[in-house]
């Protein structure tokens, strides 16, 4: 049967896909189906027809498969922060671990590795410790609402999550599970004063009006509760009474910043901030060590899983007193300051200039100083240069971007041939392309995933990798 864009079909979703899609054959096609899981017979409509495969939409779960749950929230279905809350917590660590065996096997041709089980988390529901709510003028309608074949209105107040793909409309939602309850509970206090005091949203078209963003922080460790505000001009005569309400409402809220963000840039960092309540930022711990989080500085956000993470990490590099470790992509530095303790020096190599800049506070703060920091591109700087000024290192750890390493990083650490490297990865398609040439040099020992996302399609990779003699 020749599939057509447009056309309704039934099928049997076989496998779990990557990114939280299920996936199914029709003539030998594959079919990827959002909101899907192995075992379910659906209805669902062709969206894209490709050569070597469909995408399709589904219509009905026609038979439920065996791992299928009811969804805990009510916009599962509609939202794309979570793919995989109609799959029990148990099922979504197997076929995690499935993706990452999958890209360790057939990308990085390692097929005689095997994956260790998976580290759950052991809260699968509100573990982040940070949310961040945009706001417009249009709200996304559900596929209830699409298929009803009627017009609905769909401007409003909207607070929520961006449809996917989609940066002019928001899913407007009334509960998330991902935080502390207290953040949707904030949320929809939020949007009714607003409504009630006439406040704009934020137009992403026509840049007019007032709201952009809510984003909600609250530490693990601490009750420390940051409120950012994000607004396109600079008016505390609104911004002070919507503070004294929160707070009225909301006494366990220890800080509330305005960020204005006066420029047509959709990011919620504001060109400026003005802290309205407490000290501007909250404290959270990983290990033995504080952080001072700031409104936009990057923080891991799942805390506790974060410390397993490390743990992992550690255990991997196995560090001794006179090991010189390079940290690359250290961010903010926690995980540099973390491996601190054991090692004689730990070089963090970061781009961005604040997260240096926050790195450096936080290895201050915690009375760190056997720790240096470097800013640049890795291409760029992480060359004979470093060596020669701190030393070639004897242990490093590797945690890139998604995109994973450079194809000249991946080269220089073949020439440098250290004896013991970490690769920490939130992509296992692109750790798996590196691995495969670090292997020629580097024997891969061990590979562990760690769920950080319980609900979504996301999962870290930890390898250990061991100099070849
Ligand atoms: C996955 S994060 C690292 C997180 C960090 N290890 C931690 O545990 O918090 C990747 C980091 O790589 C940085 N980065 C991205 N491209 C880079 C490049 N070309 N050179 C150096 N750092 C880069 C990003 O700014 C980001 O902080």
């Amino acid at each position: 049967m020749a599939l057509k864009k447009g056309q309704d079909i039934e099928l049997d979703i076989d496998d779990a896909a990557y990114k939280g899609k299920g996936i199914g054959k029709i003539d030998g096609l594959a079919v990827f189906v959002p909101n899907t899981t192995p075992g379910d017979r659906i209805k669902a409509r062709i969206l894209k027809k490709k050569k070597s495969y469909a995408e399709a939409k589904l219509l009905e779960v026609l038979e439920k498969g065996p791992y299928r749950i009811d969804p805990k929230c009510q916009h599962a279905k509609n939202c794309g922060g979570c793919s995989w809350q109609h799959v029990s917590y148990e099922h979504q660590k197997e076929f995690k671990r499935d993706q990452v065996r999958d890209h360790i096997h057939r990308i990085g041709g390692l097929t005689d590795l095997e994956v260790n089980p998976i580290i759950g988390c052991d809260l699968p529901f509100y573990y982040r410790n940070k949310m961040e709510y945009s706001i417009g003028h249009k709200r996304w309608l559900s596929q209830e609402e699409v298929n009803r074949d009627e017009y609905v209105d769909d401007r409003c107040f909207a607070v929520g999550l961006h449809a996917p793909g989609r940066f002019d409309k928001i899913l407007n939602i009334n509960e998330c599970h991902l935080q502390d309850p207290i953040s949707y509970k904030i949320m929809d206090f939020f949007r009714q004063w607003c409504v009630e005091n006439n406040i704009a949203p934020f137009n992403r078209i026509d840049h007019k009006g007032f709201m952009r963003n809510l984003i909600i922080r609250k530490a693990y460790y601490t009750d420390d509760l940051m409120v950012n505000i994000v607004t396109y001009q600079d008016d505390q005569g609104l911004i002070e009474p919507l503070a004294e309400a929160l707070l009225k409402e909301f006494p366990e809220i220890t800080t509330i910043i305005n960020n204005v963000n006066d420029t047509k840039s959709p990011t919620s960092e504001g060109r400026y901030e003005k802290i309205i309540h407490g000290p501007g930022y909250i404290t959270d711990k990983i290990g033995d060590y504080r952080f001072n989080i700031d409104a936009n500085a990057f923080f891991q956000t799942n805390t506790p899983q974060a410390e397993q993470l490390y743990k992992i990490v550690k255990d991997f590099a196995g560090i001794r007193d006179n090991d010189i470790i390079y940290d690359l992509y250290c961010g903010v530095g926690t995980l540099t300051i973390y491996l601190s303790d054991k090692a004689k020096k730990v070089v963090g190599i970061e781009l961005e200039e604040v997260a240096i800049r926050n790195a450096q506070k936080n290895a201050e703060k915690n009375n760190i100083d056997n720790v240096s920091f470097v800013k640049g591109d890795m291409k760029d700087v992480f060359t004979e240069e470093i060596s020669d000024r701190y030393g070639d290192p004897n242990c490093l750890v590797t945690d890139p971007p998604r995109a994973g390493m450079h194809p000249d990083v991946v080269e220089r650490l073949i020439e440098l041939k250290v004896p013991k490297i970490v690769y920490v990865s939130c992509n296992s398609s692109t750790m798996a392309r590196d691995l495969k040439k670090l292997n020629e040099v580097y024997e891969i020992q061990d590979i562990q995933p760690v769920d950080m996302f319980p609900q979504t399609y996301h999962i870290e990779t930890v390898a250990k990798l061991r100099l070849r003699t």
